[in-house]
């Protein structure tokens, strides 16, 4: 069974829309928001995936307690037949933390692979879960999001350097870092020597749930980005949709 988000009580939070961030920026796609998260960002846009009793503290501890409207079980072949279902070939699994459910996902991937044999799948991960040994030959690029400090979560359990090591060393990595303010470019700048990134692969990514707050960030942003020689992207889905489930 897989744990997912949902829309509204009851509804899975399986969508078509376009990849809002990161290198597939504009594709057309099905995406799949998991339950459930092992880091707790201040910012998070999707805290309805982890955040289910409203006092502020996530459920750090699997699926033993209370399901609320939030989560839904699903069998994988139940999932694999809604994304069928949807048109695009290519899949996009995020939460939540989606490599919290790795073995699960590696059933869905085989189940979706009869009835959609040619698709591309790509996993938004916050980085900090080495992928499943069963799901990772089936994943074609992974997004990773390592959290900086203004996440508010503790680095020993967002910036594990060891998982960051691999996933520099992984060709179908490609990082995006959330960025509020000037200061947090400099720790980008500091992981990637100190990981030495592959500048290609790094996106800086505006925080925001605004159209205006992403837009203001995006024009600081852009010479530095320039100048560090990484990659931009903007939240392509706030501007059409807003800060809206299931888009
Ligand atoms: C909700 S997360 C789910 C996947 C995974 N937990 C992660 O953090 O990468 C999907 C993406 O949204 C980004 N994100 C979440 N809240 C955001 C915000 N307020 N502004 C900008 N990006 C945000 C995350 O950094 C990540 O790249
Ligand atoms: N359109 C759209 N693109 C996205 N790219 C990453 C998303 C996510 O929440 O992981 C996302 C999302 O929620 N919507
Ligand atoms: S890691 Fe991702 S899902 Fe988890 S709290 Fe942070 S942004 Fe939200
Ligand atoms: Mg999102």
């Amino acid at each position: 069974m897989l744990t997912l988000a949902t829309t509204v009580p009851g509804e899975p939070e399986i969508f078509a829309s376009l990849q809002g961030e990161g290198p597939s920026l504009g594709r057309p796609s099905v995406f799949v928001r998991l339950s459930r998260c092992n880091l707790a960002c201040h910012w998070c846009d999707t805290a309805y995936t982890w955040r289910f009793t409203g006092d502020n503290r996530p459920h750090r501890d699997g699926l033993a307690f209370d399901r609320g409207d939030n989560q839904l079980a699903l069998a994988e072949a139940e999932v694999a037949a809604r994304i069928a279902a949807l048109g695009p070939d290519r899949l996009v699994i995020t939460g939540g933390e989606p490599l919290l459910q790795g073995a699960a996902l590696a059933r869905l991937l085989d189940a979706l692979a009869v009835l959609r044999p040619a698709g591309h799948v790509e996993i938004e991960t916050n980085g900090t879960v080495a992928p499943h040994p069963a799901l990772d030959p089936l994943v074609h690029q992974y997004n990773v999001s390592p959290k900086l400090a203004h996440s508010g979560n503790p680095a020993e359990l967002a910036l594990p350097a060891e998982r960051l090591a691999a996933w520099a060393a992984e060709p179908r990595a490609f990082f995006k870092f959330v960025v509020a303010t000037p200061d947090d470019l400099a720790e980008v700048r500091e992981l990637a020597r100190r990981h030495a990134f592959v500048s290609d692969r790094v996106f800086i990514m505006p925080e925001g749930t605004r159209p205006a707050i992403l837009t203001e960030r995006l024009r600081w942003l852009a010479p530095l980005v320039l100048a560090e020689g990484w990659r931009l992207t903007d939240r392509l889905h706030i501007h059409l949709y807003g800060d809206t489930r299931g888009t």
